[in-house]
């Protein structure tokens, strides 16, 4: 085996190949149980020990150097997280988003360098109106990323289903995804417009892009 397909021999991993195809595919794709419920439940801790430290912002429109802040728009407060900081309630997840990384960059030739994500916590009655994540000037996003940090028996009715525009033959369809915990949805950042539904019960996720150059 010459050196260039021995940097690319590596195990297929079954779950991240649904997520390529249904990338490929649709434009977004959506896992159950991508974080198992203990890592759903260590993560859920922290992002509510952070918030109890006062550590979440209003979120900004725009990026995170220029907040302007918009509650007509989104009413979601937010913390960005710090790989280089990652404490043990978050090490596991940032391990599996760099194995993902690793594995879109080998099979997909990506070019995923960079990226950033921030918990947030929808208090009720807050929204996210229909946007579109590369609107905050940042073209190098290319892959959205949500996963939800609710707790157990988290019911439709709670509101706060992410609902994307996608383009079917030119029509306009909407897919509506109730964000129960350990869910993870990946979408196209340049391509797919989205919203949150208003919550009528506090909603908690990690949300993240995967950047190019
Ligand atoms: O929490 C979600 O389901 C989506 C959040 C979102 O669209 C964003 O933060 O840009
Ligand atoms: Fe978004």
């Amino acid at each position: 085996m010459n050196a260039l397909f021995k940097n690319l021999d590596f195990n297929t991993n079954t779950a991240y190949e649904k997520i390529i195809d249904n990338l490929l595919q649709d434009g977004y794709s959506i896992s159950e149980n991508f974080f198992s419920s203990t890592e759903v439940e260590t993560l859920r801790q922290s992002l509510l020990n952070k918030h109890k430290e006062n550590a979440f912002k209003k979120a900004a429109i725009g990026n995170k150097f220029d907040e302007i802040i918009v509650k007509s728009i989104r009413g979601d407060i937010i913390l960005w997280m710090d790989e280089t900081k990652a404490d043990v309630f978050e090490f596991p997840f940032f391990n599996k988003i760099n194995h993902l990384v690793n594995y879109l960059n080998k099979t997909c030739f990506l070019g995923i360098l960079h990226k950033e994500f921030h918990y947030a916590l929808y208090p009720k009655g807050t929204f996210y109106k229909r946007h579109i994540d590369t609107f905050q000037n940042d073209g190098r996003r290319k892959l959205s990323f949500v996963c939800y940090l609710n707790e157990d028996g988290w019911l439709e009715e709670n509101g706060g289903e992410l609902v994307l525009y996608l383009d079917k033959n030119g029509q306009e369809v909407e897919k509506i995804i109730y964000p129960f915990p350990g869910r993870v949805v990946i979408f196209e950042s340049q391509k797919i417009e989205h919203e949150v539904k208003p919550v009528k019960t506090e909603r908690l996720s990690i949300t993240g892009w995967l950047k190019t150059r």
